[in-house]
């Protein structure tokens, strides 16, 4: 019999980001050890054939929110059925979120998120921190989370009102912090205040439905959010990652600043890559909510093809999925206001076919492209590579065996999530994984037999200062130092405040002719000048006494006088 700790995956194309070639990758103890033709190789090794499939690197999902406990309810994929789901489509690593509660210590945060996760998990994972409350302790927290707890990145929230939003003088506090201590800043970009007075006004106009909760944040509610973001983290020359971006509004906003040389990433999700929120008018109401997540997709439905033409061209960097899901019991909550339903949408387990189907089938992206937004940026962003995102020697064996020709159906009754729904439903997308290597390990099997391990996964900590973001930082932070000007103290005068007042001096009318005197050359001809700065229409004007101008009424106008009284 094969041993469990040796693969050979034999005949298939080796896909990176930066080149493609045919070899044979070797897997022994969780590591890719050989690459190459004529390995010479020990006995009992299993063998994959992967003759004209890719052989890629397991996918990074940047951002999940399994088990979250959010909005009254708790997201119902836990770290167990979100991570089986996850390596059933090719993902092999799931960056997830810790949302620590207003006034919680973000190290109690992070024990309870491990103790959740650490029994559950199929696949290697890590965490964001999210910072929902902020005071100095906070701030102490952050360097020993990032020091001791292994996390690089801190998430902002500028929605949620109330809940989890943070204040421009808040978020620049925390944007400062991250820099000092080498984490990544990001962000969920939208108004939070414009959300709130707006879903009030559409609650109290009567419109209760999964469309108000699109109609109150529209996209220039994301945008300008976007934009802020982007400004206050120029300012604390701290670098920005923005989640789930998803408008061609917030999109431009990432792109314009990555044009103007700023430190900012952007990041598509499944959802706003694969569908479009026309699905929040639909007259079901279920149907209408199971797309209800925040910010919203957009009605524009060109809008997924936009975002991945700037995945494409590389203004928008990784591809994450923000899985969030709730069951039908669990969206009712808002039947009868919006403002209740719980934000959130599928996606770990079809982000990679999607992303094939509408980026590598339509022409878009070529398989590197397509390799570097789903797994290696991500780990150069978050300090992972390339111990992930890369088939290398030494690199961890998350490999997939990628076919590019097979398709198969999303459907909610046959995908590995627990949730009852899926907004991908009947989609038909071109990118399989046959065959799904985690750890070293064959947890997908020809077929798509899943076979995975609860608590098999391995907790990554990602260290901070990550290269692939802070280079630029620290050059600008040396170069950007304010210096004050050297001068000589001023020695003069310094108006006593606390002085009593003197009587203010009366003030005499100037004479007509004075005024005219202070007139601006150009208007001291006696016309009205409409050039002449200061020019008043109102007022006493030079010319009062002398007599008829063009613009005066006259006694005696051309044409006669009128007869008419008033
Ligand atoms: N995005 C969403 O709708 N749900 C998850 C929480 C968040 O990221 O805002
Ligand atoms: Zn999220």
């Amino acid at each position: 019999m094969a041993a469990q700790n040796r693969v050979l995956i034999q005949g298939g194309k080796v896909v990176n980001d930066d080149c493609s070639f045919d070899a044979d990758v070797y897997v022994e103890d969780g590591v890719i050890s050989q690459i190459g033709k004529n390995l010479q190789l020990p006995g009992g090794v299993k063998v994959i054939d992967a003759k004209e499939k890719l052989v890629i690197p397991g996918g990074i999902d940047t951002h999940t929110h399994m088990q979250m406990p959010f909005m009254g309810t708790v997201a119902v994929d836990d770290f167990y059925t979100g991570t089986k789901a996850a390596l059933a489509g090719g993902t092999t690593m799931i960056l997830d979120f810790i949302i620590p509660k207003r006034g919680q210590s973000l190290l109690e945060a992070y024990d309870q998120w491990k103790a959740w996760a650490e029994p559950k998990v199929c696949c290697d994972y890590s965490f964001h921190m999210a910072v929902t409350w902020w005071n100095d302790k906070v701030g102490e927290e952050m360097e020993t989370i990032t020091k001791e707890r292994g996390i690089n990145s801190f998430k902002m929230f500028m929605a949620y009102k109330d809940v989890m939003m943070l204040t421009d003088a808040e978020i620049y506090q925390v944007f400062c912090r991250c820099k000092e201590i080498g984490g990544l800043a990001q962000v969920h970009a939208e108004n939070g205040d414009l959300i709130d007075e707006c879903s009030k006004k559409l609650i109290a106009l009567g419109i209760t439905g999964p469309e108000g909760h699109a109609m109150c944040r529209p996209e220039e509610v994301e945008g300008e959010a976007t934009n802020r973001a982007v400004t206050i983290a120029n300012r604390a020359n701290c670098p920005l990652y923005v989640v789930h971006v998803m408008s061609k509004s917030a999109a431009d906003v990432v792109s314009d600043a990555r044009k103007q040389g700023k430190v900012v990433f952007g990041e598509p999700i499944a959802a706003g890559l694969g569908v479009d929120g026309t699905n929040y008018w639909d007259k079901d109401w279920r149907h209408a909510a199971g797309y209800v997540m925040g910010p919203p997709l957009r009605e524009d439905t060109t809008t997924p093809a936009y975002l991945m033409d700037l995945l494409a061209n590389g203004d928008l960097t990784c591809v994450g999925t923000d899985n969030c899901t709730f069951n039908a019991n669990q969206k009712a909550l808002g039947k009868d206001d919006f403002r209740k339903i719980p934000n959130g949408v599928n996606g770990v387990e079809d982000r990679m076919s999607i992303v094939w189907e509408k980026g590598v089938h339509s022409g878009k992206l070529d398989e590197n492209k397509f390799v570097a937004v789903t797994s290696t940026n991500a780990a150069k962003v978050f300090n992972l590579y390339p111990r992930k995102g890369r088939i290398a020697v030494g690199s961890d064996a998350d490999i997939v065996v990628w076919d590019p020709q097979a398709t198969r159906k999303i459907s909610a009754a046959t995908h590995h999530q627990a949730v009852d729904f899926n907004i991908f439903e009947g989609q038909v997308c071109h990118g399989v994984p046959v065959y799904v290597i985690s750890g070293g390990k064959v947890v997908v099997e020809d077929g798509g037999h899943v076979m995975v391990t609860q608590g098999a996964g391995k907790y990554i900590p990602r260290k901070p200062f990550s290269d692939y973001v802070y280079k630029r930082i620290k050059v600008r932070d040396g170069l950007l130092q304010p210096k004050a000007v050297e001068r000589e103290p001023y020695k003069g005068p310094v108006i006593d405040l606390n002085a009593q007042p003197q009587e203010e001096p009366k003030r005499v009318a100037p004479s007509i002719a004075a005024e005219f005197e202070n007139r601006p050359i150009s208007s001291r001809h006696g016309h009205r000048d409409l050039h002449a700065s200061g020019f008043s229409l109102s007022g006493r004007q030079v010319d009062d006494n002398m007599g008829n101008t063009p613009h005066k009424r006259v006694l005696a106008p051309p044409g006669g006088a009128s007869s008419i009284q008033f």
